[in-house]
Order: C-alpha cells, then sequence, then structure tokens
C-alpha cells in the first residue's frame, strides 16, 4: 500500500433522492502501483464508470477519500489540478468519440505537449510526436498528417493511448479499452497496454466486463457487483480459485458472444443465478482470506 500512487479509501458515490439511495459505489478500497495493473471486472451497471469518474475527479466522493501520493484530494487549487490531471489519464472505450474529426493526428498528439511541456520548441515537438507514435507502434510519417477517419478502430486507440502518455502520466485509466474493437486487433491493444505499463512503470486501471481478458493485462483483479468489490486479490489466484459466489457465477458464463469463457466448474452458479444476484447486491459482511484472494463473504437472506 505505501508505494500506492493512488488510492481510494472506504470510497461511496450515492446517487438518487436520500429516502432510496442508489450506492453506484459503495464502500470502494483499492490502490494502484507503479509497474503494475489493477482490473476492475464487473458487468454493465455494477459501477465500474462511476470508480473511473471518481479517480478523474469528474465526482468527488459523498463518504470516504481519494488519496494522490498519499495525500487526499481536497478541492485543489488550479496548479495542483493540473499536475494530478497530466498525471492520471484516461482511455475510452469509444476512440472515434474522443477524437476532433476536424483535426489531424499530429494535432492531438501536438495539442496535450504544447499545454504540458510548455518549453519544448517546434523541432522537439515535431520530435516528441514521432517518439509518441513509434511507441505506439504506428508509422509517424504515414499516420501524423491523417484525419481520425482515415484510421481504423485500432489505430484510433493507439491515438488515444499516444495522447494520453504526451503528458508523462504515472496512471492510466482504461475504460473498456477494446470492447468496441475488432476481435482481432484487440490483443493487440492489450499487449500495447502491457508494454507501456513495464517500460513507463506505469500504475494501470483497467475496467472491463469481460473477466477473461482480465488476466493477459492484469496482475491483481476485483470483481465489482452493484457498487461493491465483492473479491480481489492477484489475478491468477482469484481466476483460478474464486471464492465468492458472484465471481464464479461470473466466470461460469455471461451472456456475451464474443466470450469463449465457459468455465464448467462452476455450472450450479447458473442455476442459482438470482440467488447470487440478490446475496451479493446487499452490503457485504465480513472480509475473508483465502491464500491470497480476499473476498466478502455474503450476508444470507434471513
Ligand atoms: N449520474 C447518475 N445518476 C443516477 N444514477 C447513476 C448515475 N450514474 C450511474 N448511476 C447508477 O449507478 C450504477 C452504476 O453505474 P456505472 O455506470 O458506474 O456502472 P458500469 O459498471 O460502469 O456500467 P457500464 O459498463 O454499463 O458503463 C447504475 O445502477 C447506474 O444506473
Amino acid at each position: 500500500m505505501s508505494d500506492a500512487i493512488l488510492a481510494l479509501d472506504s470510497v461511496s458515490k450515492i446517487f438518487g433522492r436520500a429516502d432510496k439511495p442508489i450506492y453506484a459505489v459503495r464502500n470502494v478500497s483499492f490502490a494502484l502501483q507503479p509497474g503494475r495493473t489493477l482490473a476492475l471486472v464487473g458487468e454493465s451497471g455494477s459501477g465500474k464508470t462511476t470508480a473511473a469518474r471518481l479517480i478523474m475527479r469528474e465526482y468527488t466522493p459523498d463518504e470516504g477519500r481519494v488519496l494522490f501520493r498519499g495525500e487526499p484530494l481536497g478541492k485543489g487549487d488550479a496548479k495542483a489540478l493540473k499536475a494530478y490531471r497530466s498525471s492520471v489519464q484516461m482511455v475510452f472505450q469509444d476512440p472515434f468519440a474522443s477524437l476532433n474529426p476536424t483535426h489531424t493526428i499530429r494535432y492531438h498528439l501536438e495539442r496535450p505537449l504544447k499545454l504540458h511541456q510548455k518549453g519544448l520548441g517546434a523541432a522537439q515537438r515535431q520530435a516528441a510526436v514521432v517518439e509518441l507514435l513509434e511507441r505506439v507502434k504506428l508509422n509517424a510519417k504515414l499516420i501524423m498528417p491523417k484525419f481520425p477517419h482515415e484510421l481504423s478502430g485500432g489505430q484510433r486507440q493507439r491515438i488515444s493511448i499516444a495522447r494520453a502518455l504526451a503528458v508523462n502520466p504515472q496512471v492510466i485509466v482504461a475504460d473498456e479499452p477494446t470492447s468496441m474493437l475488432d476481435v482481432s486487433v484487440r490483443q493487440g491493444i492489450l499487449n500495447l497496454l502491457n508494454d507501456m505499463k513495464a517500460e513507463l512503470k506505469l500504475a494501470l486501471l483497467y475496467i472491463t466486463h469481460d473477466i477473461a481478458t482480465a488476466r493477459y493485462v492484469a496482475d491483481d483483479i476485483m470483481v465489482m457487483y452493484a457498487g461493491q468489490i465483492v473479491e480481489w486479490g492477484a489475478v491468477d489466484r482469484v481466476l483460478d480459485d474464486p471464492q465468492h459466489p458472484y465471481t464464479r457465477l461470473l466466470l461460469s458464463a455471461v451472456p456475451d458472444p464474443d466470450r469463449r469463457f465457459d468455465d464448467v466448474r462452476f455450472a450450479d452458479e447458473l442455476g442459482r443465478i438470482e440467488e447470487i444476484r440478490t446475496l451479493s447486491s446487499r452490503p457485504q459482511a465480513a472480509i475473508a482470506t483465502a491464500g491470497d484472494n480476499h473476498f466478502y463473504r455474503p450476508v444470507p437472506a434471513s
């Protein structure tokens, strides 16, 4: 925990009326470490994007704290906010929506450099753009003059990653970075994120509904349902020996045509879907540990 760059400490975000609160995120704690990837896995509506928005400071927590380099985030002055925004970058699900169709790729990469590295002259900036494009394994000369619509989905996502890297971040939050891409290019993007993490010692939060991909990208995993983290630990450990019934349900089958992950070990869970969802959506009780993974024991129906 001590070398965490960014941490959530018992954070909750509540929507809705006071008499009928919706806990989009409930009592969530985790830490992001340099050179490590944490996967946040959960189905639609489990609270993943709200967690990302809390990290990006689009939301402030209703309970708990977000800590950056060990310091709680306050309202912050403009300078502190700018420093935070360059340290913590986001890569979005839809690379097309996050790029401006009227500007070239060169413009997209020069802009953050102009804003965050004011000391660079034109030639240095151009060299930095080339370096960024090479880092994401694109041909700089060919790509720089192009507009977003002239690129493939995979290339566009590489540009989004290059743009995030332009400000020398320490943390990258990647929210479903491959879900809108063709299956054939997904692996390449995941490999790229892996390389970035290792080479630049980035702390990566990989958000996905697809538990099967977590193993390729992440060192650690958290499984989220109804705003709560129900199980967490080293990724192999959690996927090989899941303890929470909801993790087992996710592993047994999620109706997703792109998945071929169908774990027969947990076929029993499929017959108990509603029961498991009900148990898992209540505030979870005592934390338990099995080997390296941690999980909540669901509160049984009274
Ligand atoms: N601004 C909001 N106002 C009211 N309820 C919200 C708001 N944002 C999210 N919620 C609710 O909070 C819960 C978590 O939503 P969130 O978008 O974080 O889930 P998610 O796991 O990211 O889902 P998806 O993968 O579909 O984006 C959902 O029940 C959602 O309806």
